[in-house]
């Protein structure tokens, strides 16, 4: 894995007349594990949207090294097609030669035939994370990863992000929920 770093220097984000935050500064790398959180709207999403390149700062910069590889309530995953296909999919336009991450790991295997439209919430977030390992991306920025979840659910991606940093990637997690993992550092956004 490439290793990742994820800089902001004095970033600042403005959503319609309102500036949410200023001066923000970070530096994330290989192995660290960032919880953003905060009360709503005070621009947790905003933050992660910037650090991916999907909205430009109002000020500042973003410095990216390494891939991004994002979770939030969109699964991305076609409604119609039964969830193997879907992943499939996603496999060949990801680019991923040799997936290796068995759906069996996010307890989603015997949901293969199963159309996406009619897994639950908490399926379709387990069904995200099977694309989102098999990218192998270095910087993860996930947005209420844990929303959804059944408690072995959130045990089990609480487990993945700490090994996704121990193995030298980098998360960022937006969530009202406590991230159970050892290492994690926590920013409150409007603090
Ligand atoms: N496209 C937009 N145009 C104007 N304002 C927006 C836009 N998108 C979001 N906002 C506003 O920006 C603010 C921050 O939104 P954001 O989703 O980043 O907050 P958040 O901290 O993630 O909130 P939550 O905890 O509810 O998920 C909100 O007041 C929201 O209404």
């Amino acid at each position: 894995m490439q290793a990742p770093r994820l800089i902001a220097s004095d970033l600042a984000c403005r959503r319609g007349d309102r500036v949410l935050f200023a001066g923000l500064e970070l530096d994330l790398r290989p192995g660290d594990a960032l919880h953003l959180a905060g009360p709503n709207g005070v621009g947790k999403t905003s933050l992660l949207r910037l650090l991916a390149g999907l909205m430009r700062p109002f000020a500042g910069s973003v410095e990216r090294e390494g891939a991004v590889g994002w979770i939030d309530e969109h699964s991305a995953l076609d409604p119609d097609l039964p969830l193997g296909t879907a992943l499939r999919f996603w496999e060949r336009v990801d680019g991923c030669t040799a997936p290796d991450i068995n759906p069996q790991l996010l307890g989603v295997d015997h949901l293969l035939d199963v159309p996406v439209r009619y897994l639950s919430t908490g399926q379709r977030k387990r069904a995200a994370f099977v694309r989102l390992l098999n990218r192998h991306c270095p910087i993860w920025l996930l947005d209420e990863p844990l929303n959804g979840l059944d408690s072995d659910g959130a045990a089990k991606i609480e487990a993945l992000i700490a090994l996704h940093c121990g193995g030298g990637g980098l998360c960022v997690v937006a969530s009202h929920q406590p991230i159970g993992i050892d290492r994690v550092t926590r920013m409150e956004l409007g603090a």
